[in-house]
């Protein structure tokens, strides 16, 4: 049987909530990662440094492990130089969300030109900027339209760390290899499914989130920068769990839960690609460099085992629940 061990498998998006989904989605993610860089869009956001260090210590009972570390971000917003200088030793980033483009944004920034003063701070701080790209235009364009933003801001702020949060473009590939100061994560969906997948037959909600899975030119750009291990591009899978009844219904809401699936679907991508070896750099090695983080210790086994899907993890039903997949985790 062929297997593979992974070392500190990290996940540079992910998504816990609080309560009791907190309680049910932590231990998931600590069970096969050994880190993850941690959203802060809570209701009401996580934003300031007092709220961050509770929702820390939320995240860290909840997991119940010690080879799991959480990397806390702040919500962006107007932050003052002493509040940033409290912060940076408690934060991997900051996370910034234009202003109701996605799940729990709307306290997000209106007028990025607006947010520029901070900016100019963070760059001089050494504080990375995590950005949802997307504008209010056409769904399809969204994260297309938002590249002259990116573009605008890696010029500006040439020393400020920006990572481009889920790409789901080839256009995003092309902006990442323009500028020394722009990175990337990308979701396992992006990597497989296109927007037919979702509602090109009949409409599956499950892997309804923003942004929406695109073209097959695009799943195709990123697959193959992904399983190169292109070094500026790392996974952050979004895993962004919502109670099932809030997905199956009218008005779904967007976010695919995938924690628990990524790595062994992950290892059926590669190992479609013969990539196997590239694995660890894609889900561990580039983000420790990018991000300048040491995991703790944690060896995740995986085969080629088939692995059935589970109908649902609790309350909330997983990307291609209930389908068979080649590769399994085996030891963690
Ligand atoms: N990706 C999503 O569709 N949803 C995320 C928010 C986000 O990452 O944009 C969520 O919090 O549910
Ligand atoms: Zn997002
Ligand atoms: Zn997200």
């Amino acid at each position: 049987m062929t297997t593979l061990t992974l070392h500190s498998p990290l996940d540079m998006h992910l998504h816990l909530r609080q309560d009791a989904m907190l309680k049910a989605v932590a231990p998931l993610s600590a069970e096969t990662f050994a880190g993850a860089v941690i959203m802060p869009n809570l209701v009401p956001p996580v934003d300031s440094l007092e709220r961050l260090k509770w929702y820390r210590e939320e995240i860290l009972a909840a997991a119940g492990r010690e080879d799991f570390a959480p990397y806390m971000t702040l919500f962006f917003r107007a932050y003052t130089r002493e509040e940033l200088e409290a912060a940076k030793p408690h934060i991997i980033g900051i996370k910034l969300y234009p202003a109701g483009i996605t799940t729990n944004s709307e306290g997000g920034v209106s007028q990025i030109d607006q947010a520029e003063p901070t900016m100019r701070l963070m760059e001089e701080l050494g504080i990375p900027l995590m950005i949802h790209g997307e504008s209010n235009g056409f769904v399809m364009d969204r994260e297309a339209e938002f590249l002259t933003i990116y573009r605008r801001l890696a010029e500006r702020f040439p020393r400020l760390k920006i990572v481009m949060e889920h790409i789901t473009t080839a256009a995003a590939l092309v902006l990442l290899n323009e500028f020394e100061n722009l990175h990337a994560t990308v979701t396992v969906q992006h990597l497989i499914i296109t927007l037919d997948d979702v509602a090109g037959g009949m409409l599956n909600p499950h892997l309804f989130c923003k942004p929406i899975a695109k073209r097959p030119e695009d799943r195709e750009a990123l697959a193959h920068a992904a399983v190169t291990a292109h070094p500026k591009l790392c996974l952050g899978t979004d895993s962004a769990p919502h109670p099932q009844h809030k997905k199956e219904c009218c008005g779904c809401a967007a976010g695919v839960f995938t924690a628990p699936i990524a790595l062994q679907l992950l290892a059926g991508l590669f190992d479609e690609h013969d990539a196997l070896d590239r694995l660890q750099a894609f889900v561990s090695d580039n983000a420790r460099r990018i991000y300048d983080v040491t995991p703790p210790a944690k060896a995740v086994t995986l085969a080629k085992k088939p692995f059935t899907i589970p109908a649902s993890y609790g309350e909330v039903v997983p990307m291609w629940a209930g389908r068979e997949i080649p590769w399994s985790v085996v030891g963690a």
